[in-house]
């Protein structure tokens, strides 16, 4: 069994990486764009159409070439995602060598870190992993919790993190603020779209919090 430790990425700033322009390099850039990833190189020879049009719009750089030392020397974090396992393991090695994040497609043992299953409902952010077992039973899992967890999640996640700071500046007891904020996430999933006001709720939460007090 591997071991791993989940963390989550704060990309703002940092240079990512990705070595190779194919279906997979295509994956592993949507991935990093959606996550907000603002200076993103991709380096390949040639790319998908996709890539293409992706770079065309100036969401990354883009540079046609081979993989080279500096790539990964520069880099923050890095993808080697080409078809060649030479180059992916040079990618890696350096990677390792300069301190980089890295991620081998084609080797996990290469890898500082592999890429979960993703759903992204605005703030929530579901993330599954089979260690490497199986990438299939990830993706199934996935399709599972996007079908479980639809997208009002967004607005759930929204209205809970408006809430919360109100609450930060309303309620200065801790202990008060903390069972109104678990009150309020098990009351989140119920409401519905309509008639919703923070600070009404928030005053429904105290109203129940004080009654099951007394
Ligand atoms: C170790 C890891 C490293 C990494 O890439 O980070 C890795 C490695 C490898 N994947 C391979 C195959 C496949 N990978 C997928 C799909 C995904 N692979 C992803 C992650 C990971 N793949 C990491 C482990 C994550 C985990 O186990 O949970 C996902 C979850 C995330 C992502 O890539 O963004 C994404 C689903 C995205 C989604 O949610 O839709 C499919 C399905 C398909 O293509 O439709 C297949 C075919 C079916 C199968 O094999 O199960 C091969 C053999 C290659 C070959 O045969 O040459 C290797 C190499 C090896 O295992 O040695
Ligand atoms: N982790 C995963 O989820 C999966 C990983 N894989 C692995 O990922 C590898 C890539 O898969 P695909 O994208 O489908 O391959 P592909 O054949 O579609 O694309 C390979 C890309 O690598 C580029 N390339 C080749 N040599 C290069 C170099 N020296 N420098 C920079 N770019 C270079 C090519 O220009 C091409 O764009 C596969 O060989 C396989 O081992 C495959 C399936 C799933």
């Amino acid at each position: 069994m591997n071991g791993y430790y989940p963390i989550v990425l704060q990309l703002r700033g940092k240079r990512c990486v990705i070595i190779g322009g194919g279906g997979i390099a295509q994956r592993k850039l949507l991935g990093l764009l959606e996550a907000g990833a603002d200076d993103v190189l991709l380096v390949s020879p040639s790319v998908t159409a996709q890539i293409e049009r992706l770079a065309a719009e100036g969401k990354f750089r883009l540079e046609r070439r081979e993989y080279k030392e500096e790539d990964a020397k520069e880099a923050w974090l890095i993808f080697a995602a080409t078809n060649d396992k030479r180059v992916n393991a040079a990618v890696a090695a350096d990677g390792e060598r300069f301190g980089v994040l890295v991620n081998a497609a084609d080797e996990p043992d290469n890898s500082t870190f592999i890429s979960p299953s993703v759903v992204r409902r605005g703030d929530l952010l579901l993330a599954v992993t089979v260690s490497g077992a199986s990438p299939a039973l990830s993706q199934q899992i996935k399709q599972e919790l996007e079908a479980q967890y639809g997208p009002r999640y967004e607005e759930i996640a929204a209205r809970l993190r408006r809430l919360r700071d109100r609450t930060l500046d309303m309620i200065l007891d801790e202990q008060e603020r903390r069972a109104v904020l678990k009150l309020a996430a098990e009351d989140a999933v119920q409401f519905n779209r309509n008639n919703f006001d923070t600070d009404e709720w928030l005053q429904s939460l105290y109203h129940r919090i004080d009654r099951r007090h007394s």
